[in-house]
């Protein structure tokens, strides 16, 4: 998949360009659906699969908010894409001239003469433009000015309930991840770096990989059952996920915000790598021990509890 980001860097003459668009928050079962049918689309026509996103995802540009709102960070959108078969992920700035754009301009200059789209597909409630005046309805009378054809994808459901990055963002909040995955089609996904830590989980036997943290929805503070895959490393892994203030040995918890997993049999340096975390099930909250004994006891019952858990579930 090729990667561009920023609008002025796309510049190849891409053929038959089956353009999906959307913000893609999560790359839930409905997003899915709508870039299978744009992968589709250029398989049939000998054309080029193209995913149109924004850096900044336009809510929070348009609210101009600090809070934690995405799914996914970059990476693992585009770990997500990939999957999917994109040949071409666009990430446009979402600038303030962009947000000026009318839904007629929107479709003219960016849609028609920069991506030179022939095929469009966006989702049942898409908005487009300043304002976001455009509609869904609104684009394909104007896509059909330029002789652009426009695929509207109706909503995708789950027991009777339309899923939506708003809903999936709910129940990640609440740590509901067994529901979080059946809507996304996937476990939650925790993607980044391995950094350092304070070095104390090797000395008390469990060793945890600190994850560097994004501006992005995390669980509540917990431990979680997961599986996680290495950079370089093919297996797929067991672990336990520990997301909070690790109070037990730190004073000052204000300052302290952590996300790390204790790889289950794994023994292997892997600072400066990148992992991936799939969360599958909330445990437990994080506790204040008053001992380090204390501590250690309640790992080793949360490991025998996964592992416990594990095990029912193979032979079901
Ligand atoms: C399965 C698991 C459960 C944990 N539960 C708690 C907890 O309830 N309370 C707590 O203060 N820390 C908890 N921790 C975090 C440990 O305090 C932390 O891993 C340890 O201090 C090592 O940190 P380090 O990687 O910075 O060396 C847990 C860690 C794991 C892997
Ligand atoms: N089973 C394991 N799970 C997680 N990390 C492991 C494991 N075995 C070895 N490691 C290594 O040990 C490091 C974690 O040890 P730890 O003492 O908790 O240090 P830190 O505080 O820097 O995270 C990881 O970053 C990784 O390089």
């Amino acid at each position: 998949m090729e990667i561009i980001i920023g609008l002025e860097n796309y510049k190849k003459d891409y053929k038959n360009v089956c353009l999906a668009l959307g913000t893609f928050d999560g790359i839930h079962k409905g997003h899915k659906k709508l870039i299978k049918s744009s992968v589709e689309c250029a398989k049939k026509n000998n054309g080029t699969a193209v995913v149109m996103t924004f850096s900044e995802h336009p809510k929070k540009v348009f609210h101009n908010e600090n809070r934690r709102i995405l799914i996914n960070n970059e990476k693992e959108k585009i770990h997500l894409l990939k999957k999917i078969g994109v040949d071409v992920l666009v990430i446009a700035h979402f600038t303030e001239e962009f947000k000026k754009l009318t839904p007629y301009e929107f479709v003219s200059e960016i849609i028609y003469t920069k991506l030179k789209a022939k095929h469009l597909f966006a989702g049942f409630n898409y908005t487009f433009g300043a304002k976001r005046a455009g509609k869904a309805e609104d684009l394909i009378q104007m896509a059909k000015d330029f002789n652009i054809k426009t695929t509207i994808i109706k909503p995708v459901t789950i027991d009777n309930t339309i899923i939506s990055s708003t809903l999936i963002r709910e129940l990640i909040e609440k740590g509901e991840m067994e529901l979080a995955e059946k809507y996304l089609g996937y476990p939650f996904l925790i993607m980044g770096e391995v950094i350092h830590g304070k070095k104390i989980g090797r000395k008390i036997g469990f060793p945890t990989a600190n994850i560097k943290t994004y501006n992005k929805i995390y669980p509540p503070n917990g431990i979680y059952g997961v599986e996680v895959i290495v950079e370089g490393d093919n297996n797929i892994y067991d672990g336990l996920l520990n997301i909070g203030h690790n109070p037990t040995v730190n004073e000052n918890i204000e300052n302290e915000y952590h996300i790390e997993v204790h790889i289950l049999n794994f023994d292997k340096e892997i600072y400066g790598k990148e992992i991936m975390v799939k969360v599958k099930k909330y445990l437990r909250e994080e506790k204040k021990f008053d001992t380090m004994e204390e501590l250690i006891e309640a790992i080793k019952n949360d490991i025998i509890i996964w592992e416990n858990h594990l095990k029912v579930k193979e032979n079901e």
